[in-house]
């Protein structure tokens, strides 16, 4: 039966109707269920083995389309019973949409079986009527022919029989198809429960969820209330709000409206003032038409200003000239190669000589402070615009004024660049000394036809306290010209002492002093002016702890900076105006004095590193610039004497030679008539010692004792008694460990005397000459006058004595009564050792008496140029000393006819 049904089902499935017919046959209809198993795999009873998921697996493999109805069922029974034996209750998404799915191919299978049968039914009714009226046909024709109708009565009978045969089978096969359809609908219902169920738990769930969802909507509606609440309250506020608002807003109105009115009050008083601005404007336009008429003569009087800003300027530096004010020039040295990025303490450089410099320890107004000197020079200042300010000073020299230009600063700050220069090779590197040697040449050479000069160069370096000549005395014995002496110069630079330190490869480790000698005789007046320049490179001060400095270094570093401090000392002197300068302290002060404390015009060249590193030393050297543009040495003068003042002083010296003579005379006649005197009044008289009224003159105990017995020379002693006596040594006294200096001094002064006295009498005994003198020289005239009378005036003396070494002393004087060039060379012992004989080789006619170790020998001037101005005469012994003119008037006061003299120069 089953199978029949799947055979139905099938053959219904593929549309083959005819296959109805055919299926009559049992054999057909066999062969036909074997091929719809053959499409099929699985027969029923093979899914009882099989999980669900393997039977949905082989449906989708196999597809429903091709399943036979009967699979399908068994699919469904298996499906449900699986489930019911799980007793889950739950059917798994996949398995619903597999039951639904067979499900809606069942109900289509049975919708098509049924329209199938329908149409069955429908072609047997036509075919039963198609029949019957046949039968009717047939009826008729039996009423026709007996025979005919009884055949076609059996046959007729025959298809009704086949006819209700099938009409039977088919009545069965619907009856069939009916129990099948309730079958199905059955199997339907119980799927459709189960769907329902699962429909039921969905809704439950569906339920539940909607019950969540419910809550949730209330919590919302909650919150939505609290919102609604809370808009309602801000609404009341925003109203509460526009109402202040508006009632603000009415208030601004109002006074909108008052300060309108007031607007327009005032638009009238605008009208009014601007009618009165109108109107006052008018009056300014006419005044400062006024004042402009007034300002162009304000500007034509600016104009005049900066004239006379420029005239003042000019006042100002004459009058410093006038005072004599040592004029200081700083120069900044500039970065070397390599410390390119360090910082600098310079923050200001100003065209008028300011200079601000920043402490980098400190911030704000206290971290700078501001220096004024006559000029400032910055790091990219070139050698030749720091000789352009410094030439007209230098060419003074050739007018007769001393000039010294000495470099100041610390160790490495570039003193030797300034002075000396980097590289000798090349011409734009020269340094102050070879530029001014150069001009001076120069200029000596263009004035050649006018005035002759001689131009005497010497250098020397203070090493450790000892003077120490650079150029040797063979070279200064010979005559050279310029570029030979360019090439001495650097044979002298190379001589002098240099040391590596930390702070500077190449530190001069002592001072050097170049001095250049000028003597001018003036061709048509024969005046005779003389000019002397010290160019000094001092040794750079040093922190030694910076400088690193041990062994000869650092005793090198020490004596450097105890002769700066020495320096500094008498800068402090010199600026306070005190009436004791200590310049006896070091060697360098000593060489300094002239140029300090004397009539020369002076400049020093304050150095500076920039580095902030050197910015203690910085200040230190700035402030110690500051001290010095502060001394002011008075007006320089000229060394000039007219052909008339040295005939005066030849008249002088004659007349001093007859009043010595007279002297003499009157001495003799006085120890005659004491003799007689003591032959009347007995040897042991106490009046005999003190009846000189010289000797009371003297009056001082110390000389009196020197007198009596001691080994000195009376005049000695009183010339150490006039000297503690003036302002300028009054203090030696009471000088720091002065005992000894001060012997010393008394020492060289006596030394000094004698070497006078004893140019000026020929090399005669100079004691016994000064004792028989203070024996008859007559009361009007005291020693201080005999001096003088020799030419030693107060302030050579000083000069001259202050210049004298400690430990050896030499001096000289030139054969025409000069004494200005023998300070120079008071200093140069090793010049002692030539002799006249060299000068009268070289026609030399300047020659210095030196005494060294109480030996009296004379020197030549050390070296000479321009030798077409020599005069060729040979030296001489010394004419009686004479004194120069400039320098006169108390020393020219000792007679009337002196008096003179002074007054007409
Ligand atoms: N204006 C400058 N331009 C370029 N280089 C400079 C300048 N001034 C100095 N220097 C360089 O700085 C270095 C130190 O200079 P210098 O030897 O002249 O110093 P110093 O003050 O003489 O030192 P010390 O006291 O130790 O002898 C040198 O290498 C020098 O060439």
């Amino acid at each position: 039966m089953n199978s029949h049904l799947e055979l139905e089902v099938y053959a219904s499935e593929n549309g083959e109707t005819n296959s109805l017919c055919e299926a009559r046959n049992g054999g057909v209809a066999e062969e036909t269920e074997n091929k719809v198993h053959g499409a099929f795999q699985f027969k029923q009873g093979c899914y009882a083995d099989l999980p669900a998921a393997k039977i949905l697996e082989s449906m989708k493999l196999n597809s429903l389309e091709n399943s036979s109805t009967r699979s399908l069922f068994s699919v469904v029974n298996k499906v449900l019973g699986d489930n019911i034996e799980r007793k889950t209750g739950d059917i798994t998404q996949c398995m619903a949409f597999l039951l639904k799915k067979v499900v809606q191919e069942i109900e289509q299978r049975v919708s098509t079986q049924a329209e199938y049968l329908k149409k069955q039914n429908n072609l047997y009714k036509v075919l039963e009527e198609k029949y019957q009226s046949r039968m009717r046909v047939l009826e008729t024709l039996a009423t026709g022919t007996y025979e005919e109708n009884e055949i076609e009565k059996t046959e007729i009978e025959e298809n009704k029989k086949v006819h209700e045969q099938d009409i039977l089978r088919l009545t069965k096969e619907k009856d069939h198809s009916d129990i099948q359809i309730s079958a199905l609908k059955q199997e339907l219902e119980l799927a459709k429960n189960t769907y329902e169920k699962h429909c039921l738990q969905l809704e439950t769930q569906a339920t539940e969820t909607k019950m969540e969802l419910e809550k949730k909507l209330m919590e919302l509606e909650c919150l939505l209330t609290d919102s609604r609440n809370k808009v309602k309250e801000l609404e009341v506020f925003s109203q509460s709000k526009s109402l202040r608002w508006r009632k603000k807003k009415h208030g601004y109105k109002s006074i909108l409206d008052s300060q309108f009115e007031s607007l327009q009050g005032l638009r009238v008083t605008s009208e009014s003032i601007k009618r009165e601005v109108l109107k006052t404007q008018r009056i300014y336009s006419e005044e400062f038409h006024h004042l402009g008429v007034k300002l162009k003569g304000l500007i034509a009087a600016a104009e005049n200003y900066h004239t006379v800003l420029a005239e003042n300027m000019k006042l100002y530096n004459e009058v410093q000239d006038l005072k004599g004010n040592i004029r200081v020039y700083c120069r900044i040295r500039p970065f070397l190669p390599g410390q390119s990025k360090k910082r600098t303490t310079i923050e200001y450089i100003g065209e008028n000589g300011e200079l601000v410099v920043a402490n980098p320890l400190k911030q704000g107004k206290d971290s700078h402070r501001l220096f004024k000197f006559n000029k400032v020079f910055g790091p990219e200042a070139s050698q030749e615009e720091v000789f352009l300010d410094t030439q007209p000073l230098i060419r003074s020299v050739l007018d007769g004024y001393n000039v010294c230009i000495f470099a100041y600063g610390q160790t490495g700050s570039g003193k030797t660049y300034t002075m000396t220069g980097p590289n000798l090779s090349s011409k734009g590197d020269w340094g102050v000394n070879y530029r001014a040697l150069n001009d001076l040449f120069h200029i000596s050479q263009s004035r050649k036809n006018s005035i002759a000069y001689d131009v005497g160069v010497q250098m020397v370096e203070i090493y450790n306290e000892q003077v120490r000549d650079l150029l040797s005395s063979d070279t200064s014995q010979k005559r050279y010209p310029f570029h030979y002496v360019l090439e001495l110069m650097t044979i002298g630079l190379m001589n002098r002492s240099v040391g590596a330190t930390a702070l500077n490869e190449r530190s001069s480790r002592s001072h050097s002093v170049l001095t250049v000698h000028v003597r001018g005789v003036d061709l048509e007046t024969d005046a005779v002016l003389r000019g002397s320049l010290h160019l000094v490179d001092l040794a750079g001060s040093e922190r030694v702890d910076r400088s690193e400095a041990t062994g000869d270094r650092l005793r090198e570093a020490q004596h450097i900076n105890k002769s700066l401090s020495a320096l500094g000392d008498v800068v402090f002197a010199l600026a306070q105006k005190s009436p004791h300068v200590p310049y006896r302290n070091s060697k360098i002060t000593q060489v300094l004095q002239s140029s300090l404390g004397g009539q020369a015009k002076t400049l020093m060249f304050v150095q500076l590193n920039p580095d902030v590193e050197s910015y203690s030393e910085t200040i230190s050297t700035l402030k110690f610039a500051e001290r010095v543009s502060g001394v002011e040495l008075g007006a320089a003068q000229s060394n000039k004497e007219g052909r008339g003042v040295r005939e005066l002083m030849d008249q002088v010296a004659s007349l001093k030679d007859a009043v010595a003579k007279k002297d003499e005379e009157i001495g003799k006649l006085r120890l005659v008539k004491t003799s007689v005197n003591d032959e009347r009044q007995g040897m042991s008289s106490p009046r005999h010692g003190s009846s000189s009224p010289r000797r009371h003159s003297i009056g001082s105990p110390r000389q009196s004792r020197a007198l009596s017995g001691g080994k000195r020379s009376g005049l000695a002693e009183k010339a150490v008694s006039d000297r503690d006596n003036s302002s300028e040594y009054s203090d030696k006294h009471s000088e720091a460990g002065s005992q000894q200096s001060t012997d010393d001094f008394r020492h060289h002064n006596e030394l000094f005397q004698q070497s006078r006295l004893a140019v000026a009498d020929g090399g005669q005994n100079p004691t016994e000459d000064i004792e028989s003198r203070l024996a008859l020289v007559d009361g009007s005239q005291n020693l201080t006058e005999d001096i003088e009378l020799l030419g030693f005036g107060d302030a050579d003396h000083e000069e001259r004595l202050s210049d004298i070494s400690d430990g050896e002393l030499s001096m000289g004087t030139e054969t025409d009564g000069s004494l200005n060039s023998i300070v120079e060379f008071t200093l140069f012992p090793e010049t002692a050792k030539l002799r006249i004989d060299s000068a009268e080789k070289f026609g030399i006619d300047i020659i210095f008496l030196v005494i060294h170790n109480g030996k009296t020998s004379i020197i030549p001037f050390l070296m000479f140029f321009n030798t077409a101005f020599l005069p060729s005469v040979p030296a001489k012994l010394p004419r009686p000393p004479q004194k120069q003119g400039h320098k006169g008037s108390s020393r020219l006061s000792l007679t009337s006819g002196f008096s003179k003299v002074s007054s007409s120069m």
